[in-house]
């Protein structure tokens, strides 16, 4: 197998293992070289080399195993020049000299890294909107069209797993498109820092400031990251102002709203919120199975629709996990050469699924339940029919079943009532969610408070 071959394999292997963040801050930026015995990774300077030895050259090997079989070769890492990488490999199968890593300066790289590494299968074509991103993707699109203007800075804020990097990529390399050779700059916020220190460290603070303020677009991920970090806010602060001033787009990522995040400057976080500020938030089952039905498409593998309803409907909190479990799931259905079926899922899945059923039970339903309506726990299992304590416990039985895989006759017996009664609860809520605010919002409430 030719060594891009190799490298792409064990790439598309680590991405069903480890964030996105991490494979586009830290793995896309490697090159690799290779002979038969031994795999090169050439990273483009000593920060990433560094992060990689200390933190993923165990999943490397795994991979490079997973995608060579036991012929795998040694891995091994240096700091070097892409160039040296897209040498053709001329002769494949047999035993080849290594070249010698470039020793190269890593401030000289960091430019070339951080402005060619956005992902691009991020785009918004590929980016499915649901009623919980929606706001996120048409501002996105409209900073594409009018970069530098009025949505600027661009800051999208949720939680993990729920596109915010797959958005700011999307901007970027749209934007990119468009004008043919614009200088986007895409990192993280820690990776930020790291440069800013190195810069300081070997006296190339203005070539650091100039790299940054001169670049088309500027693209943060994760910048929470700042909290507490004076110098690099400082340093952040007049970057923001230059390229603010000189119409350059920003598009920032933070995992709550900036002003929620404590040890951030008031001016900084002024100027975060000074142009447009997005929320995304969980997807709806239906989003969560439009999303995993293309991420098949996508990645060839024949879903059938009531697989991706039955990952949907159990893993509700983060795309990425959703696609984690897509991998999984086709990853052993081709090894064992089975048909993905709802059975095969359930028990290809078994732990994962395991997990997150631990993560709410009937108890923690009941116990949430109570509290919210202030009724007593023992209300809810009891036989009265009043409808402040009827309604609360249809909620409470629709919640544990869409929240458990307990079973209807399960939640009965949990409620003492039986399984025709919980279908019933069930219709009722589900109808009721559709007609009555009231029960919309209390329903929504709870499922946030119950973590979803
Ligand atoms: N609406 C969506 N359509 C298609 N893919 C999505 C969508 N939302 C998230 N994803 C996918 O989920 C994965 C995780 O998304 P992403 O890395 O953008 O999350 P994030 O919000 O930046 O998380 P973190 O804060 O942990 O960095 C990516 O592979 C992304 O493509």
């Amino acid at each position: 197998m030719y060594t891009e071959d190799i490298w792409t394999q064990c790439v598309r292997w680590l991405e069903g293992e480890l964030p996105d963040k991490d494979i586009n801050t830290w793995i896309r930026p490697l090159h690799p070289v290779a002979s038969r015995e031994r795999l090169l990774l050439l990273a483009p300077n000593r920060i990433v080399l560094d992060r990689v030895k200390a933190d993923f050259l165990a999943p490397i090997r795994r991979a490079v195993k997973a995608s060579a079989g036991d012929e795998a070769p040694e891995v091994e890492l240096a700091v070097g020049a892409a160039e040296q990488a897209r040498a053709p490999d001329p002769e494949p199968t047999a035993p080849r000299k290594m070249s010698a890593p470039v020793s190269t300066s890593s401030i000289d790289e960091v430019p070339a890294a951080f402005t060619a590494n956005l992902n691009p299968q991020f785009t918004l074509e590929n980016f499915i909107e649901g009623k919980s991103n929606a706001h996120a993707r048409a501002a996105a699109q409209h900073v594409v069209e009018t970069p530098g203007a009025a949505y600027n800075p661009l800051l999208i804020y949720g939680q993990s797993g729920l596109g915010k990097t797959h958005l700011m990529h999307s901007v970027g390399n749209a934007v990119m498109r468009r004008t043919g050779r614009a200088r986007i700059a895409y990192l993280g916020a820690e990776q930020w820092m790291n440069h800013m220190v190195m810069a300081i460290r070997h006296g190339r603070a203005d070539e650091f400031r100039s790299f940054f303020r001169s670049v088309d677009a500027l693209l943060i991920d994760d910048i929470q990251f700042f909290a507490n970090k004076e110098r690099t806010q400082e340093e952040f602060f007049h970057t923001f102002n230059a390229l603010i001033d000189n119409r350059k787009q920003i598009v920032l990522t933070c995992d709550r709203y900036p002003k929620d995040v404590d040890g951030i400057d008031e001016r900084l976080k002024s100027r975060f919120t000074w142009g447009l500020s997005v929320a995304v938030e969980p997807p709806e089952l239906e989003t969560r199975v439009a999303i995993l039905l293309a991420k098949a498409e996508q990645n060839k593998v024949r879903l059938p629709e009531d697989v991706a309803f039955f990952v949907a409907q159990r893993i509700r909190s983060n795309v990425r996990d959703l696609e984690g479990a897509l991998a999984t799931l086709s990853a052993t259905a081709r090894l064992r050469g089975e048909p993905l079926t709802v059975e095969f899922a359930r028990s290809t899945l078994k732990d994962r699924l395991a997990a997150y059923e631990r993560m709410v039970t009937m108890d923690n339903i009941k116990r949430t339940v109570s509290t919210y309506y202030n009724i007593r726990l023992t209300d809810l299992s009891s036989p009265r029919r009043t409808r402040s304590l009827a309604r609360p416990r249809q909620i409470a039985m629709a919640l544990s079943k869409e929240l458990t895989q307990h079973s209807l006759p399960e939640i009965g017996e949990a409620f003492g009532k039986d399984h025709t009664t919980v279908l019933h609860a069930c219709r009722k809520v589900a109808e009721l969610r559709h007609e009555d605010l009231k029960i919309r919002e209390d329903y929504e409430n709870l499922l946030r408070q119950l973590g979803y």
